[in-house]
């Protein structure tokens, strides 16, 4: 059956032919993200749900969204989607972070003109027919310092476009390094600093605990008189109440608002102040900048409903539509591989380790251990995939290490899982032949090769005759028919390992006879 996607905010059309050709049946109800209600009642009949920001995608909708797989946000901004409750669900959240970045970049960059020239109330001035020359005497932006605010995407396109209008630009970030700076040719500068230079000051980070309120009363007091502000990132980034002060009294020349902290933006401290210029959130709103996040959200939405590659996901690492078939056999390995040692796990977890190595070790090991954790964890944990599972190891305090080594052993590829409890370290390793079937290699040490079935019985016992007579008539007077059987053992008369696949359950009273034949340590069955 297709896949169902729900549009549910104003995404540009483009978006819908999309996801017919992908073999994605779109259910485009551009308002219908607005009617909380509506989108409870209907949401469980989706696999995808398309947004922009006027859908809020809170821990309640995704309760009640029963088949969703993928939130996909047209924008860059996901403050509207509840990440780690669909991280728990196992929904990958995905967004399109470069579509609308030069729109929104050149958004910021006609704000500076217009507090600098006051070009909305000389406008509305111009056509009321009172030709106020004198009331609306500007600054020009040529030589004056601009201090951003974050310096990813759209900083860094608003200080190339500065630079080019002869700005000298400051930035503050954190995560931009020294180097990166002197590329885009910015002076990288702690934030009071800035606060100390800047003729004009423009926000373009994300809003966080360390963002919210970063222009505070304290900030503006330490703000050069008559600086401009501009915002088109996020309205919590500044205390609106301070800002209409420092506009009040003259602290502030112009401050230029795309954003605000209540939207829509009906009534707000700031409205009516001097030398405000505001705009409805219409940083990405070019025809271009919005046929490309709808263009992208739904080829990314439907490589992964219907090719399972993973782009642009903000809690769950990404998977190439090009390495998505070649990773798929190891996926499943890498998964089998945690659930046969999950399923053996008794006691509580401490720490998982997996060793990647030969071709494997240079494919994405990100997703291949978090395909292992799920496995792992499935067992306990029963809704569990691979977006929620490295959150979940992580609250559970499983600590999670990696190993690649590049060189090859006795196969080409090969994966080992340890799991590391309070009492004992298990591992199982396998690998993918070129049939594209995983493999189970070694078990505790010990080498077999078998293939896993949905059934599988694993049974520990001494390698001494009459084992496998005994075993086989139990089976037999319970009627469950062997599937394979695959043997395997430290040394003649040591500790040996079968793995046997049977078709169908076994009954738990064949399970006890097993258990009490003489030479047997353990049995367990095992479905995969
Ligand atoms: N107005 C709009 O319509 C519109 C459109 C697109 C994006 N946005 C918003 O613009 C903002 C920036 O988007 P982007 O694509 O450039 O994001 P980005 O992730 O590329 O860049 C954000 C930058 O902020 C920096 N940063 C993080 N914490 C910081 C801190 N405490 N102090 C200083 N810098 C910090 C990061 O290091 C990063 O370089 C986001 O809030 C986004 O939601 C608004
Ligand atoms: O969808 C929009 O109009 C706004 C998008 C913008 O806030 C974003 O974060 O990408």
């Amino acid at each position: 059956m297709a896949p169902r996607v729900l549009i549910s905010d104003s995404l540009s059309p483009a978006a819908i032919q999309i996801f017919k050709d992908r073999g994605v049946e779109v259910d485009f109800q551009p308002n219908l993200g607005k009617d909380k209600d509506k989108l409870l009642e209907v949401i469980g009949q989706y696999d995808g749900l398309a947004i922009r920001s006027a859908t809020k995608v809170t821990a309640k909708i995704i309760e009640a969204a029963t088949n969703l797989k993928v939130i996909g946000r047209a924008g860059i901004g996901v403050d509207n989607v509840e990440i780690p409750a669909a991280t728990a669900k196992g929904i990958i959240v995905m967004n399109t972070p470069f579509g609308n970045a030069i729109t929104t970049a050149e958004h910021a960059i006609a704000m500076m003109f217009s507090v600098a020239r006051q070009i909305p109330a000389a406008d509305a001035s111009t056509q009321a027919g009172k030709w106020e020359k004198s009331k609306f005497m500007g600054v020009e932006i040529t030589a004056k310092t601009l201090g951003l605010i974050g310096c990813g995407n759209i900083g860094s396109i608003v200080a190339d476009r500065a630079i080019g209008l002869k700005m000298k630009v400051l930035a503050y970030d954190p995560f931009l390094s020294g180097e990166r700076a002197q590329d885009l040719g910015v002076e990288k500068v702690e934030l009071d600093e800035l606060f100390r230079r800047a003729d004009f000051i423009t926000l373009h980070t994300p809003l966080t605990d360390k963002t919210r309120n970063i222009i505070s009363a304290e900030a503006i007091a330490k703000m050069k008189q008559g600086v401009y502000i501009i915002n088109c990132a996020r309205g919590g980034l500044v205390d609106e109440k301070a800002v209409r002060e420092g506009l009040d009294s003259g602290k502030i020349a112009g401050a230029a608002f795309d954003v605000f902290t209540e939207e829509p933006a009906k009534e707000n401290v700031l409205f009516g102040a001097p030398n405000l210029v505001c705009t409805p959130h219409l940083g990405a709103s070019t025809e271009e900048a919005q046929e490309n996040v709808a263009l992208q959200v739904a080829e990314q939405m439907s490589d992964y409903l219907i090719n399972g590659a993973v782009t642009n996901a903000l809690n769950m690492p990404s998977i190439s539509a090009d390495e998505a078939p070649r990773l798929t056999p190891f996926v499943r390995l890498a998964e089998q591989l945690g659930s046969f040692a999950g399923q053996l796990t008794e006691t509580g977890i401490k720490g998982i380790r997996l060793e990647y190595e030969g071709a494997v070790a240079e494919m994405n090991t990100k997703a291949l251990t978090a395909a292992a954790l799920t496995g792992v964890l499935t067992p306990l944990l029963q809704t569990v995939n691979m977006v929620s599972a490295p959150a979940m190891a992580r609250e559970r305090d499983i600590h999670v290490e990696e190993v690649r080594r590049e060189q090859m052993g006795a196969y080409e590829t090969y994966i080992r899982l340890t799991v590391i409890t309070e009492r004992q370290e298990r591992s199982v390793a396998g690998t993918v032949f070129a049939d594209g079937k995983p493999r189970i290699i070694q078990v505790k040490g010990i080498n077999m090769e078998a293939e896993l079935g949905p059934h599988m019985l694993y049974i520990t016992n001494e390698d001494k005759p009459g084992f496998i007579g005994k075993f086989g008539t139990l089976l037999g007077q319970a009627g469950v028919n062997i599937a394979t059987f695959n043997l395997g053992r430290t040394e003649a008369g040591g500790d040996a390992i079968a793995l046997i696949e049977v078709d169908g359950d076994v009954p738990a009273r064949t399970l006890e006879q097993i258990n009490a034949l003489p030479l047997v340590k353990q049995v367990k069955l095992l479905k995969f």
